[in-house]
């Protein structure tokens, strides 16, 4: 509840006081009026002349006035103060989700499921915990205003209101506990129901589910977990409907019987008539308050068991430790090395690297080739340090990675993934985010197209490079966007690896799997001469684009099985000559 009130504060101290303060005026209102009210009718009651009656009367008047302005104040105060928390709350969330340095957070379903309650209720719950709070305050000043007032007037009746008051208060903590467990409940299938819908109206979605006739089996599902979700709600409203219907005429009777002793001891000359208009309000004043702060205090937990969540995202520790002081990175010199890497997802997931030695000299081409699920993408990610060995060392010039900078490392990398990312931003920004500070620079991002062979089919779109690749809708100024081919989106993304051309270490994982073959014999002709000198790493299916790197590199089940150049492998007449052999015949490797 700390960092829901911290984060309420540090987004506007200013805003966060003026709404207690407005929250305090609108507290005072009732007990005002009911005060004013009382004094006029025992004055009137005495007999006293207009004229000492007139004070109280512009006092009534003023209230009313207050009274009537303060809804419109608070809610004004209320939304701007959930508009800033939920502001600085996105801000922290992303920040912190920004600072996981490696990937094994994002694998993690229930970190993601987290993540996606903490996208909720952080935006809103810090607002709404402030309110409750505030509520609080303001059922404090009526209940306790109107009690003590009784109380001075009379202890008796400041008892029966309290008693008159406590079927509804049980009765709201007994459904407010109720409803919190109920909440918990459903919203997994509240979470089914919207993956559900999404997936119906989603446009990748939309082929496959209609070429295997999916639409109705998706929406039986969907409709399966609401009217789960109606079904919990409904049994909720029930509980409710009987609790209500069992304990509030109890509330009734006892008030009811309240007001018959007040206007028996009001006859009897116990009580001034004053008195029991001031009764009158006080019970209805203290049953509605001890109600509403019970429903306030239920919302709040509610609220923070939401909230629970966005606080484990921001307290979430690092998934892969980063050293306090790391050693600093120097350009690359002389080699990548790896030493008996070792590497599994998760120690529940079976072994993908087993004891892989490796070394990348400088200035040369590496090439991993090797059946589906050998392991090759995966020493990749090692490389980048998205995931640590699970037993072994990688060293860059010597250095282990795990006393790098990650983000040092990553500045030094240019790499192209297997599944790389079609943005829904122009294709100049498509290529920039390669290197933002190069995003403006329109000769360096045509270049790094030209190079990937897609310049052409960029400046030919009709806003050229500032075309959206994006079928959202757009602003009106914006034109439309266009859909790009699987061939030419994997061309806009080698585009922005290659503005990173100038880095330490270029890594292409299957840069030309997606073209056709008069492309990618073009496409690998130009990588040769831009690799030329440089330190990279290529993975290809297609033997033939990777048979002039410096070194070959063979992975089967996460082992190095065989290493050296092309010639050299050819002549061992090993698993590399039996691939190459099988795809110059016009055979494909064999699946599986
Ligand atoms: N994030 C992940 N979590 C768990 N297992 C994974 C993950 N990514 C890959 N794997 C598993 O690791 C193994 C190696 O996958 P990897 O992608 O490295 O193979 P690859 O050699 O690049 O294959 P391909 O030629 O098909 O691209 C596979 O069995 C795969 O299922």
């Amino acid at each position: 509840m700390s960092l829901a009130v911290t984060l309420a504060w540090r987004s506007g101290p200013l805003r966060l006081l003026s709404y207690l303060l407005a929250t305090l005026c609108s507290a005072a209102v009732p007990l005002s009026v009911a005060w004013l009210t009382k004094l006029t009718l025992d004055k009137v009651a005495a007999g006293t002349t207009w004229q000492e009656l007139a004070p109280l009367a512009v006092g009534l008047a003023l209230v009313g006035v207050i009274s009537s302005l303060m809804p419109g104040v608070l809610k004004y105060v209320r939304s701007a103060l959930e508009r800033a928390t939920g502001l600085l709350a996105q801000e922290r969330l992303f920040g912190a989700v920004n600072g996981f340095t490696g990937l094994a957070r994002f694998e993690d379903p229930a970190f993601l499921d987290r993540l996606q309650l903490a996208r909720q209720s952080g935006g809103m719950t810090p607002g709404q915990v402030v309110d409750t709070g505030l509520q609080l305050v303001h059922g404090v000043v009526v209940v306790g205003g109107f009690l003590a007032g009784l109380f001075v007037m009379n202890p008796l009746m400041a008892g029966i209101v309290v008693v008159s008051a406590v079927p509804v208060l049980v009765s709201e903590i007994w459904l407010s506990r109720w409803r919190a467990e109920m909440m918990w409940q459903i919203a997994p299938m509240q979470r089914w129901e919207i993956f559900y819908g999404m997936l119906m109206s989603d446009v990748s979605a939309a082929k496959e589910i209609r070429l295997f006739g999916l639409g109705d089996w998706l929406r039986h599902r969907m409709l399966r977990e609401r009217r789960m979700v109606n079904r919990a709600q409904q049994r909720m409203d029930r509980r409710e409907l009987a609790m209500e219907a069992t304990l509030s005429p109890l509330s009734a009777v006892v008030a009811g019987a309240g007001l018959l002793w007040a206007i028996a001891a009001a006859g009897s000359g116990r009580l001034t008539i004053g008195d029991v208009s001031m009764f009158v309000a006080a019970v209805a004043g203290v049953q509605t308050g001890l109600a509403q702060m019970a429903g306030n205090v239920a919302a709040a937990h509610q609220q923070l068991l939401l909230f629970a969540h966005f606080q484990a995202v921001l307290t979430a520790e690092q998934d892969l430790p980063v050293p306090k002081r790391p050693t600093r990175l120097q350009p690359l010199r002389h080699r990548i090395e790896l030493k008996d890497v070792w590497f599994r997802y998760s120690p529940d997931h079976p072994w993908v690297l087993k004891g892989v030695d490796l070394t990348i000299r400088y200035g040369t081409t590496v090439a991993l080739v090797g059946r589906n699920g050998a392991g090759k993408s995966t020493l990749i990610k090692l490389l980048g340090r998205f995931y640590d060995p699970t037993r072994g060392v990688i060293l860059w010039d010597g250095v282990d990675l795990r006393d790098l900078d990650p983000a040092e490392l990553r500045r030094r990398l240019g790499v192209l993934f297997q599944d790389f990312m079609q943005y829904d931003l122009t294709a100049r920004e498509n290529i920039g985010l390669g290197d933002l500070e190069l995003m403006d620079d329109r000769s360096r991002v045509e270049q790094a197209a030209r190079e990937a062979g897609v310049h052409d089919t960029l400046a030919g779109l009709p806003r050229g490079y500032d075309t959206s690749l994006t079928r959202i809708l757009l602003p009106e100024d914006q034109g439309t966007g266009v859909t790009l081919s699987g061939g030419q989106w994997q061309r806009v993304a080698l585009s922005r690896a290659l503005l990173r051309g100038d880095r330490d270490l270029l890594i292409l994982d299957e840069p030309s799997s997606g073209l056709d073959a008069e492309s990618e014999h073009a496409i690998h002709s130009r990588l040769r001469t831009l690799r030329r000198g440089r330190t990279s790493v290529l993975i290809s299916h297609r033997l033939s684009a990777v048979r002039d790197a410096d070194h070959l590199v063979v992975l089967e089940a996460g082992k190095v099985v065989e290493q050296g150049t092309h010639e050299e492998l050819m002549s061992a007449g090993g698993r590399y000559a039996e691939l190459f052999t099988l795809q110059a015949s016009g055979y494909r490797e064999p699946v599986g």
